[in-house]
């Protein structure tokens, strides 16, 4: 199957006491195997809801979402949760790990979830990252872009075809954002399926496509297959 990711005419809205607050006014796009989308925009317009609705952590007030032929929108918070667990891995700016466990039995505590009794598997990610030396470490002991990398591994723990990254690399250094794109272009060679909200010109410069979100809606969409790079 081509398209991982398909959201249509997307609506959430908020309601604080008499105000409301439109942050998504009809938001379609889509995301095909081997593909890295990156959705840009001012803060506020509606990227980190967009992303909410997009995984199933929140439901839209109008419109549905596919992951890989699965609806996941109209569906209990539990049948959701399933289907994210199949298909979704879902990296964060910080904070991605348990920070009572070590890197190494973070892992294993989201492939026991996964009823996987895979323990290579850990190796074998930490080696990817370039984290087998810290795979011992707490949270509390990484650098930021070890505590990035380590991320990355967790998120991608049950192969999903589908990541989707909010602000991967806002908090990180350059040296650090680079490792992380190189991983990313890497995953996309495999067929690998990414959306990654981003501020980063160098992460857009690596996207096949980029979104632009302005106050909810598609402001614009381009591609950019000639020059998508490493900068
Ligand atoms: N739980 C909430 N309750 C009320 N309003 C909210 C809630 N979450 C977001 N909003 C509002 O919805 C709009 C979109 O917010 P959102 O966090 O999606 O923007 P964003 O593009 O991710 O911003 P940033 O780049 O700063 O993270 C904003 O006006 C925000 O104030």
């Amino acid at each position: 199957m081509k398209r991982v990711l398909e959201a249509c005419q997307l609506y959430r809205f908020y309601h604080a006491g008499d105000e409301e607050t439109l942050a998504l006014r009809g938001v379609s796009l889509y995301v095909d195997v081997g593909e890295i989308v990156a959705v840009m925009g001012p803060s506020g317009s509606g990227k980190s809801t967009l992303l909410s609705c997009l995984v199933g952590l929140d439901e839209p007030d109008g419109g549905y979402v596919q992951v890989c032929g699965n609806r996941l929108t109209r569906r209990t918070e539990e049948e959701r949760a399933v289907i994210r667990g199949m298909h979704i891995g879902i990296l964060l700016q910080s904070r991605n790990l348990f920070s009572h466990l070590t890197v190494a039995d973070n892992i294993r505590l989201k492939l026991r979830q996964l009823r996987s009794k895979d323990e290579s598997k850990i190796r074998s990610l930490l080696s990817w990252v370039h984290m087998e030396e810290r795979i011992d470490a707490y949270p509390s002991q990484l650098s930021g872009g070890e505590a990035a990398r380590a991320g990355l591994a967790l998120a991608l723990c049950a192969d999903p075809k589908l990541l989707v990254a909010d602000e991967p690399t806002g908090e990180v250094d350059l040296d650090t954002e680079t490792s992380i794109l190189r991983l990313l272009d890497e995953r996309r060679s495999s067929g690998g399926a990414t959306l990654i909200a981003t501020h980063s010109d160098r992460v857009a410069a690596l996207a096949d496509r980029v979104i632009t979100i302005h106050d909810g809606r598609i402001a614009n969409e381009f591609d950019q297959p000639e020059i998508r790079s490493i900068t």
